[in-house]
């Protein structure tokens, strides 16, 4: 390990912070997704004083830089509160992740920046710590704070936040292949959270916690095609979205023996697949054809560092 870059004389810390999918279907708010496509790419630098924030690459000229208004700053002003830290930071984000796209944009620039300044100041909080920090990030971005794109984003694999004060992430590790399509329109996540109902059916909830239970449990018995189809059984928040999608319920019912399951990722527009081996290419040409973008990709690792100067 080479001494003279750990301690005060680290300089610079650069991440590659992945997107993520949350809800899953049934998992509304509690469960999440790694990615290894798309990503941010973040990089924290010691400054003599305050926090100075510069974004560009997909859609930066949207993203605000006054601290309080963007994740990274919110999350930054928090820990280096927390951890008393006395210097400035420049934080250079690169965004690669389409903000307001249902990818956890907002999210991965909150994880990243997370993780780099633990690395930059050598602070060595717990992932759950650091999730915690992450999580302050998307009361910014979501008028609320919810940890569903910050867990999986920064432990890797899949997620389930199963409790708030005190947090609690629960984590397992997932090799998946999936598809994700983008149309070309963006959906706020406060506004995709506006339009859900304040109350639900008792029989919702039972079909929500019953499908979700059954897809835990195909993850441990290696089961993809019961995932996928407990994936397609929200009855709560996916029947509301989906009209903010063109096309969606149309490529759906198209792809239904193509995928193990799709569903809406995060608060939309993406959706995310499980493709089927051999019609993989088939169902990618067809969603380029009906919503342009795609990332055929796999589940990630979480939040990676590429650089430390
Ligand atoms: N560093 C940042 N990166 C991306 N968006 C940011 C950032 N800081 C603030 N924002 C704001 O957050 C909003 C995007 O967050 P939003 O939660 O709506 O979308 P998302 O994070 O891309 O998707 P989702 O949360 O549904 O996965 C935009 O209004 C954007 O201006
Ligand atoms: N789970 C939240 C955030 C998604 O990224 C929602 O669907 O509103």
């Amino acid at each position: 390990m080479n001494k003279k870059l750990y301690g005060d004389k680290m300089r610079k810390v650069t991440v590659r912070s992945p997107a993520t999918s949350a809800n899953l279907g049934p998992g509304f708010d509690v469960f999440g997704l790694c990615l290894e496509e798309p990503y941010d790419i973040i990089s924290v630098e010691k400054i003599e004083d305050g926090i100075k924030i510069e974004v560009d690459g997909e859609k930066s000229g949207e993203i605000p830089t006054e601290p309080d208004k963007n994740t990274a700053g919110v999350v930054a002003k928090a820990m280096m509160k927390d951890f008393n830290i006395k210097e400035g930071i420049k934080i250079h984000i690169t965004k690669g992740i389409k903000p307001g796209s249902g990818l956890g944009s907002s999210s991965a620039s909150s994880a990243g920046v997370a993780v780099a300044i633990s690395e930059l100041f050598n602070l060595k909080p717990s992932k759950l710590k650091l999730v915690e920090y992450a999580a302050l990030g998307e009361g910014v971005a979501a008028g609320s704070p919810h940890a569903d794109n910050v867990a999986p984003a920064i432990f890797g694999g899949f997620t389930m936040v199963t409790n708030y004060n005190p947090l609690e992430i629960l984590h397992v590790p997932v090799e998946m292949e999936v598809l994700i399509a983008l149309p070309d329109i963006q959906i706020s996540t406060k506004e995709a959270r506006e339009i859900l109902p304040k109350k639900i059916e008792m029989g919702e909830m039972i079909n929500n916690v019953g499908k979700a239970c059954g897809m835990v449990y195909s993850l441990f018995k290696n089961d993809i095609e019961l995932f996928g189809k407990y994936m397609m059984m929200d009855k709560v928040v996916e029947p509301r979205r989906a009209k903010l999608i063109p096309k969606y319920e149309e490529v759906k019912e198209k792809v239904k023996d193509k995928v193990y399951g799709i569903t809406i990722s995060g608060a939309g527009p993406a959706i995310i697949a499980i493709p089927k081996k051999e019609y993989i290419l088939e169902v990618k040409e067809l969603f380029e054809d009906v919503w342009g973008r795609v990332y055929l990709t796999k589940v990630g690792g979480g939040v990676s560092v590429l650089e430390k100067l």
